[in-house]
């Protein structure tokens, strides 16, 4: 049976999933689930996902979600085909788990903070502060210091391979410059590896996914 994943394609968790599905080749379905009638709150959406959020995927009878655990299963399980996300020995997977915690506590509460502001506030009919917007944008500036030097010393967050904690980046990342900032592009090797990961055909095709489905 084909992998299923429930999700939805403007969703920056789904997208974490799709980049990676893609990346590995990784024949599967997309089942959209209806966001707007909170579908992802009923009693049959609980029983998979007892936190009531999107994505979760179903591998034959697998239940799984968190969109990272989900990045981490499909890339150890289909290790042999695609692009090599995971790396194999003691020092280069604990360098993997430095660059994925690095995303999650130093860039995605401030990269997730600007976007709400800009780009998802208007739509929940709700008035975006500018203020906010920018203090949020200001946190990750600093944070965004310290990727500069980890990306002046080497190609990617983990080293000079791409992984998982790199493409962890894609989905706030790009939304970021929808929202109206260039902050990506303001550090030269920070621009240089958003650049580079942004342009991945894998991530294409996510753009193409959302704007298909917006
Ligand atoms: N840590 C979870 C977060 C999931 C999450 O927050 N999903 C959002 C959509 S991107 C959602 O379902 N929000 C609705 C809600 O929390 O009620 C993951 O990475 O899968």
């Amino acid at each position: 049976m084909v992998l299923k994943l429930y999700g939805a394609a403007i969703s920056t968790c789904s997208q974490r999933v799709l980049v990676v599905l893609r990346e590995k080749q990784v024949p599967f379905e997309l089942i959209e689930v209806d966001f707007a009638n909170r579908e992802h709150k009923s009693p049959e959406y609980l029983a998979k996902q007892p936190f009531g959020q999107i994505p979760y995927i179903d591998d034959d009878g697998f239940i799984l979600y968190e969109s990272r655990a989900i990045c981490r299963y499909i890339a150890a399980k289909y290790a042999d085909q695609g692009t090599k996300l995971l790396p194999t020995g003691l020092k280069q997977n604990a360098l993997l788990e430095q660059a994925a915690s690095i995303e999650q506590s130093n860039f995605e509460p401030s990269a997730y903070g600007a976007v709400f502001e800009k780009l998802f506030k208007p739509l929940l009919a709700l008035v975006p502060d500018q203020t906010v917007f920018e203090e949020h944008l200001k946190k990750l500036d600093a944070k965004l210091d310290a990727y500069e030097v980890i990306l002046s010393k080497q190609k990617y967050l983990a080293g000079d391979q791409i992984t998982l904690a790199d493409l962890f980046h894609l989905p706030y990342g790009t939304y970021l410059a929808q929202a109206g900032s260039n902050i990506m592009e303001t550090k030269p090797n920070v621009a240089r590896w958003f650049k580079e990961i942004s342009s991945r055909p894998s991530w294409e095709a996510v753009k193409t996914q959302i704007k298909d489905a917006a």
